[in-house]
């Protein structure tokens, strides 16, 4: 059966009981498998064919909430075309809320003021209250009465059945004490106490409960929608970075404006200075320096010139360039980003799935709770006005608002912060993983060293010439794209004087993964690479090169063998740097608990010369490992009962990044990488992986922070609530507080560096 996705925008959620109800009547629809993440007010539903859009649009509906598909921009859009999309309507609805929140709150004041201080309370006192506080429970709690009343409608309860039940039973119970009690007479005192007022109940006034609560609570939404935006926006932000329009050059040599998303692959495009890139492509015209730190974080522009790769999105800080577009839409690195980061928004941590089943069950509880607290108190004779205090308290103070927001806001400005930093986290469950790894294995290659190579000397054998040695050999590897390979090839073009591209086309071309490279060139059987490939052929002559090889592995340079027909005829050695921040990476690792690992197919001498330039212990190398054998490294450390991270770029490491228990790709992302990764790490810094891992443990521990705060809050409030040791209002406050606590919280990690 086939299955189709759709992402819908939810509007009207105000808890966690909200998003756990309408996952569930989604789930209940045959092979549908929904879910709905509270702060991104977004539903993901997989649904079989046989369903529509439309049905699932009114399933959301007719519980009594709004629902719309999200369209995806389409492929040939450009990647700003994404901020269009409903990412929230949070402005506009804290907009509201604020105005209701201002007018409840100039009208709740004298209202509370009144209440708590006897002396204030003039002759007729309590109906200049009840005028001012009717519009603030009628008006300023309509939305929790609308919502409460289309919930009871299907027969369910929620945070605002709690809220409305509670606010409309203070205010009734007052007005019932006005008219028919003896609350209206002239003169009447009343004063204010912390816990459970004992009395004359027909005296009893909770104005100031009932419109001091609903302002709390309004408070409490206005601040949570507005964090809720803020936490959004790294992604927002992310998106709208894109180019909107672009000087296509035309075959004459003409400019046209055109909107990004008419940008075709093959396209030639000119960027001038200060100008954004439109889409990712290669330069073919023009040097300059490229400002990528808006992807990357990296601060320090990258030079470019002919041939070199640029992103969208990342602007030209220098000359003008010519750029030919190489992908377009949603292919560009941008896009995939923010889809990235999306995705892991959206997902739900196993420890949220619980807090939502929770909180599904919590407000039928409360409810049940708040009856039984009215019963036991009025069976004890302390009096209806007391034991209803206590009632009203449990209903208040009961929301389960918090524990619905603990996670998702946590993970929505966690990743958006990594994302700021150029570190893409995949989805809630890497964050676990991060918690318990204690060794990462480092890929040299690429990863430690700079994986640009360079070509250092050349040997030839006797009886054997230099130009024709390096004719051979650069020829072959010109075929390959290993970082040797293009260090022999363009060293080898180099000394010769010529162009990398005029050397020179191989024929009957093989790669053997992990060793070097065969082929014909000029009628030649040519071999390059490492000395058991050439062994492995049968070459004669190899002794000859003993001592040039080993001379060149004790100064940690890459000896590539090389054999004409048979025969050897010579070497090339290349080297690799190591970046200047790996060091200091492996000393952060470290530090984090993690035991560093260097794990590479070149040979012992090399990787320990790295080893001990970046500090790594000799006997945590494993040199020497062809490329389908990492995985298997990973495995075997695994099985000493160690839990693995793997930082590589993917270029021969996918299958062991894809074993370890965290995976880190590194480097703008190859296509393999993103795919094996957990993490990945847009900036070429192995510093970034510490930072990645401290992020993701971060955003755990928030998480974790938060449901603690927000379990732990309800269960501790809810006695104390039905002790009768709670008066409502604070109730009121305390709970509003508790969901903005919940959400600053998660804000800190945007200061994260
Ligand atoms: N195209 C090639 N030409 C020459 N030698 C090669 C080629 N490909 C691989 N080799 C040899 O095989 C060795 C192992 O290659 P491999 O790709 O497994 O790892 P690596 O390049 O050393 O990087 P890493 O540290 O990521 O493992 C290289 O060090 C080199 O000696």
């Amino acid at each position: 059966m086939n299955t189709s996705e759709v992402e819908l925008a939810i509007g009207g959620m105000t808890c966690a009981s909200c998003s756990a109800r309408i996952e569930k009547k989604l789930n209940r629809l045959e092979g549908v498998t929904a879910s709905v993440n509270l702060a991104t007010e977004k539903a993901k539903v997989a649904y079989p064919d046989g369903i529509e859009v439309g049905q699932l649009v009114a399933t959301v509906e007719k519980l009594g909430y709004s629902a719309h598909e999200i369209v995806p921009p389409p492929p040939d859009a450009g990647p700003g075309d994404g901020a269009d999309r409903p990412v929230s309507t949070d402005l506009t609805e804290a907009d509201r809320l604020l105005q209701r929140l201002l007018v409840s709150a100039a009208l709740a004041l004298p209202v509370v003021v009144l209440a708590m201080v006897p002396s204030f309370q003039f002759e007729y006192w309590q109906w200049l209250s009840l005028t001012l506080a009717a519009p603030v429970v009628v008006w300023g709690g309509l939305p929790f009465h609308k919502a409460a009343l289309t919930n009871a409608r299907h027969g369910a309860a929620t945070m605002d059945t709690l809220v409305s039940l509670g606010t409309l039973a203070a205010f009734g119970w007052s007005v019932w004490a006005l008219f028919l009690g003896t609350a209206g007479e002239p003169g009447m005192r009343h004063g204010f106490e912390f816990t459970i007022a004992r009395g004359d109940s027909s005296s009893a006034l909770y104005l100031e409960v009932a419109a001091g609560v609903v302002t709390f609570i309004l408070l409490g939404r206005y601040l949570e929608a507005r964090s809720k935006r803020k936490a959004g926006a790294a992604l927002r932000a992310l998106l709208e970075l894109g180019a909107k329009d672009v000087s296509v050059l035309g075959p004459d040599g003409t400019e046209t404006r055109v909107p990004v998303g008419r940008l075709a692959v093959g396209d030639r495009f000119v960027v001038r200075p200060g100008e954004t890139v439109a889409t990712d492509g290669t330069v073919v015209e023009g040097a300059s320096a490229v400002d990528v730190s808006m992807l990357t974080g990296e601060s320090v522009p990258a030079d470019v010139t002919v041939g070199d790769a640029v992103t969208g999105a990342t602007v030209n800080a220098g000359g003008r360039l010519v750029v030919e577009a190489t992908r377009v839409g949603a292919d560009t690195q941008l896009a995939r980003m923010a889809r990235l980061v999306e995705d892991a928004q959206s997902g739900k941590a196993e420890v949220q799935r619980l807090a939502d089943r929770v909180a599904a069950v919590f407000v039928p509880v409360v409810i049940a709770l708040a009856v039984a607290t009215l019963g036991f108190w009025l069976g004890n004779g302390v009096g209806a006005a007391a034991a209803f205090t206590a009632a009203v308290a449990v209903l208040i103070i009961a929301c389960p608002c918090a524990l619905g927001l603990a996670t998702p806001t946590a993970l929505l400005v966690g990743t958006g912060r990594g994302a700021q930093l150029g570190i893409l986290i995949k989805g809630p469950e890497v964050l676990e993983s991060t918690r318990r790894v204690d060794t990462i294995v480092l890929d040299k290659t690429g990863t430690v060293t700079t994986g640009r190579m360079t070509l250092q000397e050349v040997y030839a054998a006797e009886g054997a010439e230099e130009k024709e040695l390096l004719r051979l050999a650069g020829a072959l590897e010109h075929a390959s794209e290993h970082p040797v390979a293009r260090a022999v090839a363009a060293g080898a073009a180099q000394r010769l004087g010529l162009d990398a591209g005029a050397l020179p086309v191989p024929t009957d071309f093989e790669n053997v993964p992990g060793s070097g490279v065969r082929g014909t060139v000029d009628g030649h059987e040519v071999l390059a690479g490492r000395e058991r490939l050439l062994a492995q052929a049968g070459v004669t002559g190899l002794a000859e090169l003993t001592a040039a090889r080993e001379r060149a592995e004790a100064a940690g340079r890459t000896a590539v063998l090389v054999a004409r027909d048979g025969v050897a005829c010579g070497l090339l050695a290349v080297a690799d740097t190591v970046k200047d921040t790996s060091a200091d990476a492996v000393r952060r690792l470290r530090e984090l608990g993690l035991r560093p690992v260097l794990l590479t197919g070149d040979n012992q001498a090399v990787a320990e010369t790295v080893a001990r330039d970046v500090g790594i212990a000799p006997e945590a190398v494993y040199a020497e490992v062809l490329p389908a054998d990492k995985a298997d490294v990973v495995r075997r450390l695994q099985g000493e009962g160690r839990v693995v991270a793997m930082v590589g770029d993917g270029v021969n490491d996918a299958a062991a990044l894809a074993t370890a228990d965290l995976g880190l790709a590194m480097g703008t992302g190859t296509d393999a990488a993103i795919e094996a990764g957990d993490l990945t790490l847009v900036r070429g810094d192995l510093r970034v992986a510490a930072d990645a891992i401290r992020l993701a443990r971060r955003t755990l521990a928030t998480i974790k922070g938060n449901l603690c705060w927000a379990f732990g809050y309800n269960v501790a409030a809810l006695p104390l609530a039905a002790a009768g040791l709670l008066n409502p209002m604070i109730a009121g406050a305390a709970m509003a507080f508790s969901s903005v606590f919940v959400v600053t919280n998660s804000l800190r990690l945007r200061s994260f560096t």
